[in-house]
């Protein structure tokens, strides 16, 4: 049998503690049931100020990072708080983290970014030395965190605590990539001065997450499908080459669903729970729905969708067709926060359907789980969609998924027209406006024509499952295979 692993998380938001998308998901759920396969975890993030359970925080140490002689040492505390019994190692620094946002505000990314997650990769590793806590693997996750392998090959590389730890790096979103001013390295000045062209844009510009995809051990990503659209020109928000080098130690992991979090069995957000034999509480969930976002109690179908507001989740799809869309007797709600040029558009088509349309401009947990409940249908026609979880989510409430083929979205949506007797939901391939109206409506015409279908394909759907414990293996196998590398 394999040895059990000393596992360092390392995440910039933790489901629980901090949040803004899907990321905050995976860093609550993988640690889990890695724990849950017998090894020992710690996660590590930063302290912002929104953290929540900050006054549960225990103070573990206070650190100082030593820069160069023209800057002052930067302090830190390292508090410890508790996910399920894992030890979740806050990283404290005011001037960094004591701001309102997580990585900007109103909208707009804070500038010294780069600086900030470099000072916390530094300091991520710096605490677990500090510690004591020798991990066989360090997990990545992102461009926040990118920094963390390139240091542990560099400035840690005679440090005999870190001689037999790998590094695992996955991506979440590869359009993402954090790219700074090399000056916003200052703070770790040997760092800034050896980046080579393979990790820099236009010879003076550091992307982040190529660092990280360049000196880890090995890397994945979060579906099968997105690892291979990473290799090509067209998937591959411009890095296909760097991917396509790294391909004997690249992989696609599919995300699981953390069905203790998202069970419309348990679910304490929604006014009655259900389940795949007993649907009937879905009815309940609709009308109250209904009532939460001001929309007239109605049998019409109901569409639902909850997203950051970005074009990567197709609103350059749905502005254009979105009104045509509504002149059928349908209800739509969007739930989420994000681009103002976006949100603008969406305010002014609500103003002209109030009966139909709802755009709540807000991130709440609450509605994102009650809409889950309530819809009948989920829309994600994202233009890329490194794998998603909302589509999960809906399955496990049986709001059928209306998705287009990208990403993790194709590893795990079927489509009812292709295969009626496996499907579990709609799925459209062309990033066209008349496509997604032409298979919304086909969606509508289901529901309305065909009410017994669209039971038995709801109760279909809430018997998909994709488990984070099958995800976990697959993690597990690929830490194993990283701690048979060779150093290079
Ligand atoms: N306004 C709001 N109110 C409440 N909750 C909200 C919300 N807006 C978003 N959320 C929540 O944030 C999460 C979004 O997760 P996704 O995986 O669908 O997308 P995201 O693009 O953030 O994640 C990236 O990372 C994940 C994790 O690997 C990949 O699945 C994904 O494809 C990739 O783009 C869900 O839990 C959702 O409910």
């Amino acid at each position: 049998m394999d040895k059990k692993l000393k596992i360092l998380f390392i995440s910039s938001e933790v489901e629980g503690f901090s949040k803004t998308g899907g990321l905050a998901d995976v860093a609550k759920s993988l640690p889990i049931e890695l724990r849950n396969l017998g090894h020992e975890v710690k996660i590590i993030t930063p302290f912002y100020r929104a953290i929540n359970h900050s006054e549960d925080a225990q103070q573990l140490l206070n650190l100082v990072l030593k820069t160069d002689y023209s800057r002052p040492d930067i302090h830190f505390q390292v508090h410890q708080l508790d996910l399920d019994g894992i030890p979740v190692l806050t990283i404290d620094n005011a001037h960094y983290f004591d701001r309102d946002g997580l990585y900007g505000e109103d909208n707009r990314a804070y500038q010294d970014n780069g600086e900030r997650f470099a000072f916390f990769s530094w300091a991520a590793i710096k605490a677990c030395d500090a510690m004591d806590f020798t991990p066989d693997i360090i997990h990545c996750n992102d461009w926040h965190t990118g920094l963390v392998p390139y240091l542990l090959k560099t400035r840690y590389a005679d440090n005999s605590r870190f001689a037999d730890t790998k590094t695992v790096f996955t991506t979440h979103n590869a359009c993402y990539q954090g790219i700074f001013d090399k000056s916003q390295l200052n703070i770790i000045p040997e760092v800034g001065s050896c980046m080579d062209d393979r990790v820099l844009d236009n010879y003076s510009y550091i992307n982040y997450l190529k660092v990280g995809l360049t000196y880890s051990d090995k890397i994945n990503t979060v579906s099968p499908n997105y690892a291979s659209e990473l290799l090509t020109p067209l998937g591959s928000h411009g890095m296909s080459e760097l991917f396509i080098r790294r391909i004997h130690d690249f992989e696609g992991i599919l995300n699981g669903c953390d069905y203790n979090d998202w069970n419309p069995e348990t679910d304490p957000y929604i006014p009655v729970n259900f389940s795949a034999t007993d649907i009937s509480g879905k009815e309940i969930c609709k009308n109250t729905l209904q009532k939460e976002v001001g929309l007239p109690s109605s049998d019409n179908p109901f569409f639902g969708m909850v997203c950051r507001i970005t074009d990567q989740k197709g609103f350059g799809l749905i502005l254009p067709m979105l009104e045509r869309f509504l002149k059928h007797n349908v209800q739509v709600v969007i739930v989420g926060s994000g681009e103002p040029s976006i949100t603008g558009q969406l305010n002014a088509i609500a103003a002209h359907f109030p009966n139909k349309f709802k755009f709540i401009n807000i991130y709440s947990d609450k509605l994102a789980h009650m809409v889950e409940a309530g819809a009948d249908f989920f829309l994600m026609p994202s233009i890329f969609e490194p794998c998603g979880l909302n589509q999960l989510y809906s399955l496990a409430y049986g709001t059928l998924p209306i998705v287009r083929a990208v990403g993790g979205l194709k590893d795990t949506v079927l489509d009812y027209d292709q295969d009626p007797d496996s499907a579990n939901g709609f799925v459209f391939f062309d990033p066209n406006p008349n496509q997604l109206l032409h298979i919304l409506r086909r969606a509508l015409l289901l529901y309305i024509e065909h009410p017994e279908e669209m039971l038995r394909l709801k109760t279909k759907a809430m018997q998909s499952h994709f488990y984070w414990s099958d995800a976990a293996k697959h993690y597990e196998h690929l830490y194993y295979s990283a701690l048979k590398k060779l150093h290079f």
